[in-house]
């Protein structure tokens, strides 16, 4: 792995424009992924929370277009590396796949194949897209499976996913995602099967990469302990949209959106020395297909005004890359501005 230089920490590496994807569901088309855009630097770890079916995975997966076939890809661009994915021809995406890109899961079975050794895929991974002979790819194998902290890797690697551990699995599943250095990882859930203790070292695994390789990083969690831990900045997704974006002190301490209010509510205190109730969120997240133009929390937000079951709220920058969709907000940020403007 190369050492990336001080210098390319604030690049931009991955930037999404008004991504909109739908779903082809009995011949009609159902907005799942709504306007969705965000920018992602060199060496940051941007993590995505929302409830299940906010569309975390699906808007991550279209980065790299492994996406369900009835899925639609309506507007937007995917810049990478000043790139456009979405203009690449599937041909050209597979290279930067696995090799640019990689991808991190829940489950290490959905990209460990059990019938083989895993010195024989990270070999394959390897055999596709680099020009390392084969005792170099061997020599590179063992380094990975060290790196991800798995022990004793010259005898490991002639061994089955069975007879690894789960923890293990998830170890030698991110080694086959780090093989070809990846500018970018997005890890889907990637601790959320493992226990504490484990979920603990992979999360450490991650940072030192972040740290040491400047690997870009998308983490999706339901989990904001281990947002808290890991990301510089989040993204709350909620009906396929984003609600609310900031750095990690922004969503944590200084958040807006009442949506991301009740989420915070309904974890543990993240610092861990006050204990608050947890109190979930009423309600459920609305269906999509019947989903109008209105602010898609209003049936469910404590605040929610007449307009917000009229329209559907524009987003509003609050400076420092915080924003935020909500009338609420937006009303009180355009009061704020009167305000200034009624002083000068
Ligand atoms: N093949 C499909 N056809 C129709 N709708 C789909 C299809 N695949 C996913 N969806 C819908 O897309 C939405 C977003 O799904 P996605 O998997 O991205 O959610 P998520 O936030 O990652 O959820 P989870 O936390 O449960 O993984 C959901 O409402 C889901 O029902």
């Amino acid at each position: 792995m190369t050492n990336a230089g001080e210098t390319t920490e604030k690049e931009t590496i991955l930037e999404v424009k008004d991504l909109k994807l739908s779903f082809r569901i009995q011949k009609k088309l159902v907005p799942t992924i709504r306007d969705v855009s965000y920018t992602l630097r060199r060496g940051e770890v941007l993590g995505i929370v929302g409830e299940s079916g906010s569309g975390k995975s699906i808007s991550s997966n279209a980065i790299i277009r492994l996406l369900p076939e009835n899925a639609v890809i309506e507007g937007g661009q995917i810049l990478f590396d000043g790139q456009d994915l979405l203009k690449l021809p599937l041909r050209e995406l597979r290279k930067v796949r696995g090799r640019r890109i990689s991808e991190i899961f829940q489950d290490p079975m959905t990209s460990l194949d059990p019938l083989f050794t895993i010195g024989y895929q990270l070999n394959e991974v390897l055999k596709k897209h680099t020009n390392l002979s084969r005792e170099d790819r061997e020599k590179r194998s063992i380094e990975l499976l060290r790196m991800v902290g798995i022990n004793q890797p010259e005898r490991r690697i002639d061994q089955y996913p069975h007879e690894f551990s789960g923890g293990m699995r998830q170890r030698a599943m991110i080694a086959t995602a780090l093989a070809c250095d990846p500018e970018l990882l997005i890890a889907d859930e990637p601790t959320t099967a493992l226990d504490v203790t484990i979920q603990a070292q992979i999360i450490d695994l991650l940072k030192e990469l972040k740290e040491k390789f400047h690997t870009s990083i998308i983490f999706i969690t339901h989990d904001l302990g281990v947002m808290a831990d890991i990301c510089d900045r989040v993204l709350v997704m909620y009906a396929g949209e984003i609600v609310e974006s900031g750095d990690k002190r922004q969503i944590f301490y200084d958040h807006r959106h009442p949506y991301t209010e009740g989420l915070l509510h309904s974890i543990p205190d993240v610092d861990g020395d006050e204990k608050k109730p947890l109190v979930p969120i009423e309600g459920n997240p609305p269906e999509m297909s019947l989903l109008g133009d209105e602010c898609a929390f209003a049936r469910r937000c404590p605040y929610a005004m007449r307009i917000c079951a009229r329209k559907r709220p524009p987003e509003a920058s609050l400076g420092d890359g915080h924003t935020v969709r909500c009338w609420k907000v937006f009303h009180e940020e355009q009061a704020k501005e009167g305000m200034r403007d009624a002083d000068t």
